[in-house]
């Protein structure tokens, strides 16, 4: 006879075989939707937040996963596209490592199968819809109102100028002009700075110094450098935190609540008033911001509304700070590591720019050895290093075989596809010696080549490479000239050692590398140390 405790196990079992039942099913309908591409089996997918939380061991690769196996992912299964199906949480997703799969996923015409998923929207338009995260039909309306900002010469001549301006502004307000040396102990605390301040004068249109007084700004209460920075240090609150959140009646929090509320009210106002001016027939200022609500005002199709041309602004901040100085870390980081990149970089800024004349922006196109070390840099730490997409319907992908040939996969509805820029930068099939530091493989591509997948590629590939490849080379015309970059090494230290120990890559919102120290050394004008 059955008494409640057999009654209880008997119970406990029944679920335990319809759980393990369900799970079965899962992996069962996750591996047909991945069109049984071989990969990983695992209770949960990177992208969930056990994930992302939960420490990363065998069975859960989490958010290093990519980065981590760079070298040997891809190579276990012996193809450049691989799957991971979840059996607890998540969805069941292919990687791709392959640019012509990418090709594929990320053509974006109007019929694509292949979308940006709802979460990834949702987290970048706290502010309105935008570029970065709507899907056709309306992100073509952003794509042609963003265009005209990104098109001009005038705006890439601006933001040469601004990163002049601000090299300028840094250097006078650090006192680095009266010194032989400089040392920075966490790089990242100056190409922080510095890509706010371009982005903020060219993108927003905002003028911004270097040694803004913090204090005396917190005395006169929120201004707009203050809350932008605020903003930026603070994007993942931003972008993440319910909105319960913003009523805790904590200090931190009520600032934060502030800082949006400020922010939301400033660029209502700029908007009226920049649309005001241009309606009064003023000339239209050459920041993206000013040339975005022109053009938004020149749509015949379809007009933003005030909320979505903020939703692009605000993408920019989003899309356009963090990566900008991510990779000019990493790129002070590579050519302290290998000085003989560094002197290829000096002679050629020598021989077009001299040492007593400033950079102008014709300057930039004069200058491939510079734009070969900054792809070199992006392709070792791509800092856009995922993108995410998720099939609408069931469809048909073409993923090459290790042999060259063709197979056709299907690919079932509702399956994440994740484009994983890291595994396509060491692709060796694509770039022999993926680790090795080699700026020469660049050679004579040009500044908009689809080689550099790291920006993507197609119409809906990074608007903004043009604005961060300008800046970036502006700054090393600037800081080459005049410094020497070098690691900071321990006693003792290789300089292989510290690429191991310093240029490991953080992955977050985007991806960066640890605390980096470097030293600048003065340049005698021979070029000398
Ligand atoms: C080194 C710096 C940068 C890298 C490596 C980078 C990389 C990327 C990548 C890989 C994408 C495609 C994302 C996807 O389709 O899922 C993208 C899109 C985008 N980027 Fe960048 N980016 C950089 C700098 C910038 C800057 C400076 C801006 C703005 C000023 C910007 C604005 C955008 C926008 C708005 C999109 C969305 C475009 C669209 O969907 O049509 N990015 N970026």
């Amino acid at each position: 006879m059955f008494d409640a405790f057999h009654d209880w196990r008997l119970l406990a079992a029944a679920l335990l075989v319809v759980f393990i039942a369900s799970r079965v099913i899962k992996l069962r309908n996750g591996v047909i939707a991945v069109g049984s591409i071989p990969g990983l089996r695992v209770p949960f997918e990177q992208l969930t937040l056990p994930g992302v939380v939960l420490p990363a061991f065998k069975w859960n690769p989490g958010l290093r996963l990519t980065w981590d196996q760079r070298l040997n992912f891809y190579r276990r299964w012996n193809s450049e596209t691989v799957s991971i199906v979840p059996f607890l949480v998540g969805k069941p997703a292919i990687y791709t490592s392959s640019p012509d799969v990418m090709r594929q996923l990320v053509s974006g015409g109007p019929n694509t199968p292949w979308a940006k998923p709802d979460i990834s929207a949702r987290t970048t338009n706290a502010w309105g819809d935008n570029v970065l995260s709507s899907n056709q039909p309306m992100w073509r309306t952003h794509r042609r109102v963003m265009g005209p900002a990104f098109t001009q010469s005038a705006t890439y001549s601006l933001v040469w100028d601004s990163a002049v301006r601000v090299y300028r502004d840094m250097t006078a307000s650090e006192g680095w002009d009266a010194r032989d040396s400089v040392s920075l102990p966490v790089t990242q605390a100056l190409t922080f700075k510095f890509a706010l301040n371009v982005l903020l004068i060219s993108g927003f249109g905002i003028p911004v110094s270097w040694d803004a007084d913090e204090e005396k700004a917190a005395a006169q209460g929120i201004t707009i450098q203050r809350a932008l920075k605020t903003y930026t240090d603070n994007v993942t609150f931003f972008l993440f935190a319910p909105e319960f959140m913003y009523k805790l009646p904590f200090r931190w929090t009520r600032y934060m609540a502030a800082t949006r509320q400020f922010l939301g009210d400033y660029m209502r106002n700029q908007i009226t008033e920049r649309r005001a001016d241009i309606r009064g027939g003023a000339a239209v200022n050459k920041d993206v911001f000013s040339l975005l609500v022109a053009a938004n005002e020149e749509e015949e199709n379809v007009q933003l509304k005030d909320s979505e041309v903020m939703g692009n602004v605000f993408s920019l901040l989003f899309a356009g700070h963090e990566t900008t100085a991510n990779t000019m870390t990493a790129v002070l980081g590579l050519i302290g590591l290998y000085p003989q990149a560094q002197e290829d970089m000096y002679e050629e800024i020598i021989k077009v720019v001299g040492h007593d004349r400033e950079p102008v922006f014709e300057d930039f196109g004069k200058l491939p050895k510079v734009l070969a070390v900054l792809y070199e840099s992006v392709r070792l730490f791509p800092s856009g290093y995922l993108m995410w997409r998720e099939a609408l319907e069931d469809t048909v992908l073409r993923i090459p075989n290790a042999d060259g040939s063709l197979q056709d996969v299907v690919i079932r509805a509702g399956t994440q596809a994740i484009i994983d820029v890291i595994g396509m930068e060491y692709n060796p099939k694509h770039f022999p010696d993926p680790y090795k530091f080699d700026p020469g493989r660049w050679q004579g591509v040009s500044s908009e080549a689809d080689a550099a997948t790291a920006w993507s590629i197609g119409p809906r590939q990074c608007i903004g490479r043009k604005f961060a490849t300008v800046e970036i080379v502006c700054f090393l015309v600037l800081l080459v000239r005049d410094w020497h970059v070098e690691p900071v090494l321990r006693k003792g230290e290789l300089a292989e050692e510290w690429r191991e120990r310093i240029m490991i890559a953080e992955p977050a919102l985007s991806l960066g590398t640890k605390d980096m120290p470097v030293l600048l050394r003065k340049r005698s004008r021979g070029g000398a140390l």
